[in-house]
């Protein structure tokens, strides 16, 4: 019999359809559900209502981040909502026998950093959580997507949900990253030539050798911005490096059922000729260090060119004149020089150890800028644990900064850390909406390298004209 060659994407997609309805989604069954304190409590009351039971509690797992305070997380925290919040996560995790890592918990971060740092996330699996960027997990050539409140009530009583099969994209990119370039160039660089739409109704798989070479940090960088370029989720083929990465990691498996899954994982690759349904190229040396300048992810450019003319971008010109109104910026100016008010490295994005490694390589014997108010924010315990044993906090301390505790913090105005009106953030994280970091806060995206070099000079900076 002749074998048709398939993608990654289906091979780890058919073999989890419980059932397929004519004409209708597939019933697709989840290894792993994450939940955290914002879209579950509403999923567990709709389980009580209804009187029913976590079918697989084991397969759920349960990490306070949205809400918590990024400061003296050892006080009670202050806001009543979050307080609830957060207090529902546990009495609802112990109340079905989930696993929870609550504030102070040594294991506590954003649900996006501990489920791979602590081996919950493996190659070939269906991860899902109540959160758009629950796509980070597919770095390890995994169909992870975010799902809604109502579809976590489902996930919880039946381990199951409905999924329409999506498109399949892949795009490649060959050649090797420049001087000052790192993985979250390279999503942004997409972005910025597909928009915020480009990949609607898609999964993406990336291939090529600038995502082979990159580390699974890098990787997890990519997938968690494939959800703002409009894909289900994104996904890199499991290959030594995510093999490395894994083992001897808690949760991973151990002895036969490593040697086991290993041999599973290393067939998880899309076959020659396999057909996806659009294929994009890139080449390497188009990407240069990225910065946004507008009000959605897709609105960003290459860092040392200018404000593009509404005539060059693909949104609309009304939606694109009130995005650079809502930022205080207009056509064709200069990004470089911009004054900057805040700095942010972290998120689920940006709050790897590696990021903090390539902002501490820029601060390294220079001085915050006075103007600049900088929020480190580790996105894990295991994360901050790894930035003091580096010695990475010395170089950090040394230069006038402070490390906060992990959270999701300034990623979204959920907790205190807020930007305020009309401020300007350079900011690691992965949205920039209008308000999302507070108010009429003003967002420009970027990687750790140009935040770095924002928050030594004071104004949006070439992170290259600070390295050797
Ligand atoms: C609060 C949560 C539902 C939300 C998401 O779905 O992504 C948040 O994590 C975000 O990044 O906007
Ligand atoms: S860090 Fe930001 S993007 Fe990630 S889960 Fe938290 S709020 Fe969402």
């Amino acid at each position: 019999m002749s074998h048709t060659p398939t993608t990654l994407f289906d091979k780890v997609w058919d073999s989890h359809v419980v059932r397929s309805i004519p004409d209708g989604p597939d019933v697709f069954f989840i290894d792993r559900h994450f939940i955290h304190e914002v879209t579950s409590p509403v999923a567990f009351l709709g389980l009580e209502n209804r009187g029913l039971k976590v079918m697989f509690s084991e397969k759920t797992f349960a990490t306070a981040d949205h809400n918590t305070p990024t400061i003296n997380q050892h006080l009670p925290v202050k806001d009543p909502l979050s307080a609830n919040q957060l207090k529902a996560l546990e009495t609802n995790s112990a109340k079905y026998g989930i696993s929870h890592w609550g504030l102070g918990n040594p294991k506590n971060g954003i649900v996006h950093v501990v489920g791979p740092e602590n081996g919950i996330t493996l190659p070939g699996m269906t991860i899902v959580c109540g959160d758009s960027h629950t796509s980070t997990h597919g770095a390890f050539g995994a169909i992870a997507f975010g799902i809604g409140t109502s579809e976590v009530e489902m996930v919880l009583s039946s381990q199951c949900i409905m999924q329409p099969k999506p498109k399949k994209m892949r795009i490649t990119i060959n050649g090797k990253l420049g001087k000052g370039v790192v993985p979250k160039d390279v999503p942004l660089f997409i972005l910025s030539q597909i928009s915020a739409s480009g990949a609607t109704g898609y999964f993406i798989e990336f291939a090529g050798e600038v995502f082979e070479n990159m580390s699974m940090e890098g990787r997890m960088t990519v997938c968690n911005l494939s959800i703002e370029m409009g894909a289900r989720g994104g996904m890199v083929a499991p290959d030594e490096t995510t093999f490395n990465y894994l083992k001897g990691r808690d949760l991973t498996p151990k002895g036969e059922a490593w040697d086991k899954g290993l041999a599973y994982w290393k067939t998880l690759k899309t076959d020659a000729d396999a057909k996806f349904d659009l294929e994009l190229n890139f080449t390497a040396d188009q990407i240069e260090p990225q910065i946004t300048y507008g009000t959605n992810p897709g609105l960003g450019t290459g860092i040392t060119h200018n404000i593009p003319l509404a005539a060059d971008v693909k949104d609309g010109e009304a939606s694109y004149k009130k995005s650079l109104a809502y930022m205080g910026f207009a056509e064709n100016e200069k990004i470089v020089g911009k004054p900057v008010d805040y700095v942010f490295l972290g998120s689920c994005t940006n709050g790897r150890i590696e990021d903090f490694r390539a902002f501490a390589s820029i601060v390294k014997g220079r001085k915050k800028a006075d103007n600049v108010t900088a929020w480190l924010v580790p996105g894990s315990h295991i994360v901050e644990q790894q930035i003091k044993e580096e010695g990475i906090l010395d170089i950090l301390t040394e230069a006038g900064f402070q490390l906060r505790q992990p959270g999701c913090s300034a990623c979204l105005a959920m907790n205190d850390d807020k930007i305020p009106a009309g401020k300007y953030a350079v900011s690691t994280s992965n949205r920039n909406f209008e308000g999302r970091q507070g108010p009429g806060a003003r967002t420009m995206l970027a990687s750790p390298l140009v935040a770095a070099a924002a928050a030594v000079t004071g104004v949006v900076t070439d992170p290259r004209e600070l390295m050797n």
